[in-house]
């Protein structure tokens, strides 16, 4: 067993893509406290220790509730803009070379906030991100899986003006009761848009949930995906289909999907050939950014220095970027290996 830190050096210096981060999940409790300043906002906690001991949770749900809660700070495009900037910095200092960053639009809409104030926020520091640091981020819009298949007709709607702007559509929130079939006249649309698909599945819900996603749906990516690892023929159609789960390991531990890093399901996704990835999920409430992730995995895991590796290729096999720009990608992680 090596000491968590043996690795640092080998994680810092690798290349690496984050494709599992809702940006709203990157709202640092200091930053919540001076935008709900500025907005002129009261916040129920009062000290940076009370918020910060609100954030155990005990499920998803407990968790949504606070991250629901938090976002109605956020009200202007600069906001939307600083969330951003600051998110970017700290995937800089991890050496994260490109995003693929969720956004829940109807989280903001049904609160008044409108749909471009919130996406040219976000856009703005991703332009910034890609000039002054060199991360290039690609922007998934998200369906809030609580609400209903009207309402994400809706959002694509309205969203309209900006579908060049995203990659692809993800899908979020509550899942148990909310399976993939719910949107499947939605996701078949986005498929004719052109949108990459990705949906969260397998988190909380059953095995079935994800092969909903994978074969009725025909999902690009699966968000979590940790329950396939209980149906062995879904493993081996995962295995053979090479469609990407995008595990987040302290996420899991936070919402108790899993009660001990230790049962975290990326070594046995690796030995068993998933293209499995490392990601942060929704970093200020889960207790870290990627870097983190990778290293408390590898510690609690026992994970090898080639399983790193493998991470960190894996996670620009996994991205929607084009061809040429993952086997650029993908040489940088060699030559860093
Ligand atoms: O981990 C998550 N699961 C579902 N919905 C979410 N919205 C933000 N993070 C999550
Ligand atoms: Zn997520």
């Amino acid at each position: 067993m090596k000491a968590p830190g043996s690795q640092t050096d080998l994680i810092r210096r690798l290349p690496k893509a984050e494709l599992h981060l809702h940006i709203e999940g990157s709202f640092e409790p200091e930053q919540m406290m001076a935008l709900a300043e500025r907005n002129k906002i009261v916040l129920p906690f009062k000290t940076l220790e009370d918020a910060k001991a609100a954030y155990a949770f005990s499920n998803l749900q407990e968790f949504l509730d606070l991250y629901y809660q938090g976002m109605q700070v956020l009200r202007t495009e600069e906001d939307f803009f600083d969330l951003t900037w600051a998110y970017l910095q700290r995937a800089k200092a991890d050496n994260v070379r490109h995003v693929e960053m969720f956004y829940d639009p109807q989280a903001h809409t049904e609160r008044g906030v409108p749909f471009g104030v919130v996406t040219d926020g976000i856009l703005a520091a991703i332009k910034k991100g890609e000039q002054e640091l060199g991360i290039t981020s690609y922007l998934i819009m998200s369906f809030l899986r609580h609400l209903s298949e009207e309402d994400g007709f809706d959002l694509l709607v309205e969203s309209e003006p900006w579908h060049d702007k995203f990659i692809g559509v993800g899908l979020d929130s509550s899942e148990m009761g909310h399976p993939p079939l719910k949107f499947e006249r939605l996701y078949q649309r986005c498929r004719e848009i052109g949108f990459k698909l990705s949906m969260h599945a397998g988190e909380e819900g059953p095995p079935s949930y994800v092969r909903e996603a994978l074969l009725d749906i025909g999902v690009d990516r699966i968000d979590h995906g940790n329950r396939c690892m209980e149906d062995p023929e879904l493993v081996s159609i995962l295995r053979e289909m090479q469609v990407p789960l995008t595990n987040c390991p302290l996420s899991n531990l936070s919402l108790c999907v899993i009660d001990d890093l230790k049962k975290s399901p990326v070594k046995a996704q690796l030995e068993q050939g998933l293209l499995v990835t490392v990601n942060s999920d929704d970093p200020a409430y889960f207790g870290g950014y990627i870097g983190r992730n990778y290293e408390q995995t590898a510690a609690a895991l026992d994970l090898s220095d080639s399983q790193l590796i493998q991470l960190a290729r894996n996670s620009f096999t996994a991205s929607f970027l084009l061809d040429a720009d993952k086997q650029r990608h993908l040489a940088e992680v060699d030559a860093a290996a």
